[in-house]
């Protein structure tokens, strides 16, 4: 069985820096051989996504622009990354996003824009990106998407990120039951708490994060190099047979009561 990822191509949607879990991924890839392409949201992240691509082994990565609440931008990107690359191995999708008004206080005080937000971009996006990039993994394929624990049980301000994130989960295992039969795996990563731009956005962060280095079995907070290798997993041979499933890189975290 062959691990290298030399002469395959894949997608990372939502490189933002080089704290993002999209980074980690990107990384982990490129170091097995990989080709990569990245898409970003809008134009002001594309010379930061294009300066940290500078620091790959592979210098020959390709951007296109993706804004995942437009259906036209999504099909032009994936139409042209079609016409200049043919086919894809396999795809993350590191994209979340709710307003910060609605990650503190009171869930029941939720707007319906602020719902719809944050469902339309870190849930319905996975359909949308899915059903374009199946086209383009013409032999099969992998997709990976990020998930949090917050969307399984309820963690204090996550709120409507955490109802988001329940949709994801679901999401991702009907979209498995769809393209299996195309030979095409998706799963999720739940990752536990790491320092990102978007945690910003997160009411009480350091205190979950302070409690995953007290309580969880591996006492340690997990690193985005833990998530770019488990991404490797999905997104390789390693993981054959394996979909629909969510992978908890989290130290353990999320055994405890
Ligand atoms: C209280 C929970 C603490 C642990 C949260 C771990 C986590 C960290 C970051 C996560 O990703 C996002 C992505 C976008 C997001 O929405 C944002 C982020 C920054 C600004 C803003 O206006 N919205 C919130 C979290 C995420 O889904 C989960």
């Amino acid at each position: 069985m062959n691990f290298s990822l030399e002469g395959k191509t894949y997608v990372i949607m939502g490189v933002a820096n080089k704290r993002s879990l999209a980074w980690g991924i990107a990384k982990t890839l490129d170091e097995a051989g990989a080709d990569l392409i990245f898409t970003y949201a809008n134009e002001r992240f594309e010379k930061p996504v294009r300066q940290l691509a500078e620091t790959l082994k592979n210098k020959n990565s390709r951007f296109y622009l993706c804004d995942v609440t437009n259906d036209e931008s999504i099909d032009q990107a994936f139409e042209t990354i079609g016409e200049d690359v043919g086919s894809i191995a396999g795809l993350a999708h590191c994209i979340a996003f709710a307003d910060k008004n609605d990650l503190k206080g009171e869930f029941i005080d939720t707007s319906r824009d602020g719902y719809l937000l944050a469902h339309n971009i870190s849930a319905y996006s996975l359909v949308a990106v899915t059903r374009r990039a199946e086209k383009l993994m013409t032999d099969g394929g992998k997709i990976v998407t990020l998930t949090y624990l917050g969307g399984e049980r309820v963690v204090q301000n996550y709120n409507v990120m955490g109802v988001a994130k329940a949709s994801l989960d679901a999401t991702m295992k009907y979209l498995a039951n769809d393209i299996g039969k195309k030979n095409i795996r998706i799963n999720a990563i739940s990752a536990g708490p790491i320092r990102t731009l978007s945690a910003k956005g997160v009411g009480d962060f350091n205190s979950i994060l302070k409690d995953i280095e007290e309580k969880a079995p591996l006492r340690k907070a997990v690193t985005q190099e833990d998530v770019g290798a488990n991404a490797y997993y999905l997104l390789s041979d390693l993981s054959n047979g394996v979909t629909g499933e969510i992978i908890h890189v989290d130290s353990g975290y999320s055994i405890l009561g």
